[in-house]
């Protein structure tokens, strides 16, 4: 399957897309080798959440309560708190190693530590896309926004950090995972949020959109408080990964540019990765470690003006 893309903008490391894009359209070539397992590492398929499974229970409580909670006042709040950017400095590897204690009450598919997830996300892009240096980057980085679990960060409940995420100022779409719940938001009834549009103008651009709050909001605004010079996809990926009711159900595309437009496309590149390369076989993180130090190394210049982050 090919499809015509934009290619991003140079970032300060190399963006070679000579291996992946045919002709010169720039038709990228999706299917690049990546084999896409039938069931997660439960058995289940991906993304099932009425499967009987030791997690179905927990996973729904994680929904209901994300849904009652996550109103237009709370994101407004949380924006605003955690914009400053005054929480902790930290080196990349530094706050991948934080994720190792936390697991993700919202996920069906996997139940081993964060950093197992970044990592496998990373190493499946890297086999397919070896030159896509600013790829692997974001698979390594799109979920770091995690870290809010962490004390040191706020130790925010999982329901405010994790979890497929949503716009809030306008009605809740039914493609949301276990809908129902939105039903005890108190947004759920204002006549201001609850119509199709909502507080926003047709084709607005979702960067005028107030998102669920979580680790994807979180993580991109670090990246763009500080001036990162990460290409637009790449920001694009950080910051609307979980945005699953748009990039997999197609709901909420009237609210979205032609620049949202270029930019899910690779997005739909990123999410076949980040999904399906859940699994219970453990990366060997001393032996990968090498590799995206230097990476990290390499976008120095980047990551230095990343918030929370800094180089050792
Ligand atoms: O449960 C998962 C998890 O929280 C991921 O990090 C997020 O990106 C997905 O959207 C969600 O389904
Ligand atoms: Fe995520
Ligand atoms: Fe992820």
């Amino acid at each position: 399957m090919t499809i015509a893309i934009e290619q991003p903008q140079h970032i300060g490391i190399e963006v070679d897309d000579k291996s992946k894009v045919s002709g010169d359209t720039n038709e990228l070539v999706l299917d690049g080798g990546f084999l896409m397992p039938e069931t997660n590492s439960f058995g289940q398929t991906f993304r099932d959440y009425d499967a009987e499974s030791e997690r179905k229970k927990s996973v729904e409580e994680f929904y209901r309560m994300n849904h009652i909670n996550q109103s237009y006042d709370f994101v407004k709040t949380m924006r605003e708190k955690y914009g400053k950017l005054n929480r902790v400095e930290m080196s990349i590897w530094e706050c991948c190693e934080l994720l190792n204690e936390f697991v993700d009450e919202s996920d069906p598919d996997l139940d081993e530590p964060q950093i197992e997830h970044l990592l496998q996300t990373a190493e499946a892009i890297r086999r397919d896309y070896p030159d896509q240096d600013w790829l692997h980057l974001t698979g390594l980085i799109h979920d770091l926004g995690k870290v809010l679990l962490h004390e040191k960060f706020g130790g925010l409940p999982q329901w405010a950090v994790v979890g497929d995420t949503f716009p809030v100022g306008c009605a809740y779409d039914e493609s949301n995972v276990h809908f129902k719940y939105f039903k005890e938001n108190p947004d759920y009834n204002n006549p201001n949020y609850n119509t199709k549009n909502g507080i926003y103008p047709e084709g607005c651009g979702l960067n005028n959109v107030m998102m669920s709050w979580g680790h994807d909001d979180y993580m991109y605004l670090v990246a763009k408080e500080n001036k990162s010079t990460l290409p637009s996809a790449a920001l694009f990926i950080i910051r609307y990964h979980s945005f699953y009711p748009l990039h997999k159900c197609g709901a909420y595309t009237h609210l979205m540019n032609d620049e949202d437009k270029e930019n899910l496309k690779w997005l739909h590149v990123f999410n076949k990765y980040d999904l399906y390369s859940k699994s219970k076989v453990r990366i060997d993180v001393e032996k990968v470690k090498p590799y995206y130090l230097s990476l990290i190394e390499k976008v120095k210049i980047i990551i230095a003006h990343l918030g929370f982050f800094h180089i050792n």
